[in-house]
């Protein structure tokens, strides 16, 4: 049944409501969309903004819980300069984080069911039942548009849903979570998207890293928990990597026989072709098929030493580059050698990529390739960005040429 739709918008000196579906693409960037209906219980509030003409670039990456998410857009801010911190004076357990030009949002906030309500109704916060998406698509569509939006908060620490957030468009939109890509509306307002697809194997080593050490959980109840999500895991997220632009795959190596340590990691670059925007990296030779053991006179490796490869494959039916590294570095300041190798790494000098590792060798990750991939896909987002603002202002030249 289709049900018509009422956006309660608040502009500079009034709140009022409208119906047609789609008179929201006439707001100014002085509008606010406060909710849609069927609507939460949110408090209206009467903040004025004033926000940029630009409209935000927006960025989708998905991956399960505990899966690298944050270390990734740790990484993706450094990139654009400036420390991401969360909005200044809100919700001390806001799940956003802000920059001078990139806004992350977590889409935990679109649960749709608190803790308790998921308990109660026996599904977990994977399943599509506890996400609002309805309100996902109308949010992310509007600060797309240049639109502030009150988001709702997902509080972590109380299992609850918090009173809403100002959430103004930034340059960069970058919705990170569980359900990116699920929602097909959703999904066609990326930009590019990510997935992070981390094998059961690393999965359950890192989490008992963290969920253990950090958390005091037992090895018992992080076991139960990975098995309690994966079949939703399996249903709802995983799916997703299939309409990725790219994706990191992180397995276990394959340099040492029946490893179950699970400390050295295979990581797997994959890059979809004909992506607006985006040109995959190579490695050598654009197209051609390569393996690479760079150990030697120029690269320190112990035990069990890098292997690099690089090659045209398929996707769940794309065309897709691979570029992958199994191995870890022993001297991050010698990554310069492998990337002086790498092409299409849309660095802005000689280095770039070495110079954020270094800068961040604390992240996990720093010496093998999530670390290198997640900045390198870092670098390209941030083209993908100058490209995109590039050909907007170009755009009325080109009218007035015509
Ligand atoms: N590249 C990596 N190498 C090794 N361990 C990693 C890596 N990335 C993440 N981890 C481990 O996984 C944990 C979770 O990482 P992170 O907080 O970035 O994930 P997340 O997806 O944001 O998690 P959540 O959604 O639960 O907040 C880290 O504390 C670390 O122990
Ligand atoms: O999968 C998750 C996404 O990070 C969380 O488990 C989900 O948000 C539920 O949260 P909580 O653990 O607070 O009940």
């Amino acid at each position: 049944m289709a049900v018509s739709t009422v956006y309660t918008i608040q502009s500079l000196n009034s709140t009022y409501s409208i119906s047609s579906p789609k008179s929201h693409i006439g707001f100014t960037q002085k509008h606010i969309l406060l909710y849609t209906t069927p609507k939460r219980n949110y408090t209206k509030k009467t903040t004025q903004i004033s926000c940029s003409t630009e409209k935000p670039v927006i960025i989708g990456l998905a991956a399960d819980s505990g899966c690298g998410k944050s270390t990734f857009m740790r990484r993706l801010t450094s990139v654009f300069g400036g420390a991401a911190e969360p909005p200044k004076g809100g919700n001390p357990d806001s799940n956003t984080l802000i920059s001078d030009t990139t806004t992350v949002i977590c889409l935990d906030d679109y649960h749709s069911l608190d803790r308790t309500g998921r308990k109660e109704k026996g599904v977990t916060a994977l399943d599509p039942k506890a996400n609002d998406f309805d309100l996902m698509y109308e949010q992310v569509k509007a600060i797309k548009d240049g639109i502030a939006v009150e988001k709702p908060i997902y509080n972590h620490v109380s299992g609850l849903l918090d009173p809403p957030e100002l959430i103004k468009p930034p340059k960069i939109f970058v919705i990170e979570g569980l359900h990116p890509m699920y929602d097909a509306r959703v999904r066609d307002l990326l930009d590019f998207s990510i997935y992070l697809d981390i094998s059961n194997e690393v999965k359950f080593a890192w989490k008992i890293q963290r969920d253990m050490a950090e958390r005091g959980h037992s090895l018992e109840s992080i076991k139960a928990s990975i098995e309690a999500r994966k079949p939703d895991f399996d249903a709802y997220i995983d799916p997703q990597k299939q309409y990725a632009d790219a994706v990191i795959e992180v397995l276990p190596t394959q340099l040492i026989p029946d490893d179950n340590e699970g400390k050295v990691l295979r990581v797997r670059l994959i890059m979809k072709e004909g992506v607006k925007n985006f040109n995959p990296v190579y490695l050598f030779d654009e197209g051609s098929t390569i393996s690479w053991i760079p150990c030697g006179r120029k690269l320190t490796c112990s035990y069990p030493g890098i292997k690099l490869s690089y090659g045209p494959d398929t996707y769940f039916g794309h065309e897709v580059s691979v570029l992958e590294m199994d191995g870890q570095f022993d001297r991050l300041d010698e990554l310069i050698y492998v990337e002086s190798h790498l092409s299409n790494i849309s660095t802005k000098f000689y280095g770039e990529v070495t110079q954020q590792m270094l800068k961040h060798s604390d992240f996990p990750g720093s010496n093998n390739g999530t670390g290198l991939f997640q900045t390198i896909i870092g670098l390209k987002i941030r083209d993908l960005y100058e490209q995109i603002i590039a050909s907007r202002a170009a755009a009325p030249l080109e009218a007035t040429k015509a």
